[in-house]
């Protein structure tokens, strides 16, 4: 029983992420593609049932890349979001800069929410809930199926530092995490394990 983490393709740059709509880039969709097709060829050594994605468009955009090549539906869920950054998501960076000086991600308090978003607390606890969930539905009623989840870079570092007892604050340097980087999760003994980390593979 396994749990795949991708993190979406390249998307825009020059804008703030985290809610932002926006979508891969032509470089975001070929690292997709290829993601995609090295995993159809694959599908022994990468056997995956369900495909769940963020229903942000960058992960949307990644998933049915990728479903299209595994004949499987995309599943969207708010639950595997990036952190809520509200009223500056999908901002270009020149605007935000003159609006909210000085506000990024690491500047926050760890309960200080963005304008209209999610304190770096809150974004803990979303992804800490979630990643129970999943987790205990693939023990009692998924046990059969490994899932893919198409997601972002801040939700799989805290994964990260849940799966590795690590205490995790918006202050820590991030596992690395690249663009369609494939991060396998697997169940046993008991435990779930990260045994894969930022698989390039494909590109
Ligand atoms: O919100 C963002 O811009 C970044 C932060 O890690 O996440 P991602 O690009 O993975 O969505």
């Amino acid at each position: 029983m396994a749990i795949y983490l991708i993190r979406h393709g390249t998307d825009e740059e020059g804008f703030r992420g985290g809610w932002s709509q926006r979508g891969l880039v032509v470089e975001g969709y070929r690292q997709s593609e290829k993601l995609g097709a090295y995993l159809k060829e694959n599908q022994s050594g990468f056997p995956i049932h369900r495909i769940v994605s963020s229903d942000l468009q960058r992960a949307l955009d990644t998933a049915n890349e990728i479903a299209g090549f595994l004949k499987l539906p995309v599943e969207s869920s708010g639950h595997w979001r990036e952190m809520n950054n509200g009223v500056i998501a999908g901002m270009p960076n020149e605007i935000v800069n003159e609006r909210f000086p000085g506000l990024y991600f690491s500047s926050l308090r760890m309960d200080e929410r963005y304008p209209g978003g999610e304190s770096p607390l809150e974004f803990y606890s979303r992804i800490q809930e979630t990643l129970k969930r999943l987790s205990e539905e693939q023990i009692s009623k998924n046990h059969l199926e490994n899932v893919m989840i198409v997601t972002h870079g801040g939700v799989i570092n805290i994964v990260y530092h849940l799966l590795k007892g690590l205490e995790w604050t918006n202050k820590n340097k991030a596992f690395p995490a690249s663009n369609t980087g494939m991060h396998k999760v697997e169940y046993a003994n008991g435990q779930w394990e990260l045994t894969l980390e930022n698989g390039l593979a494909h590109l």
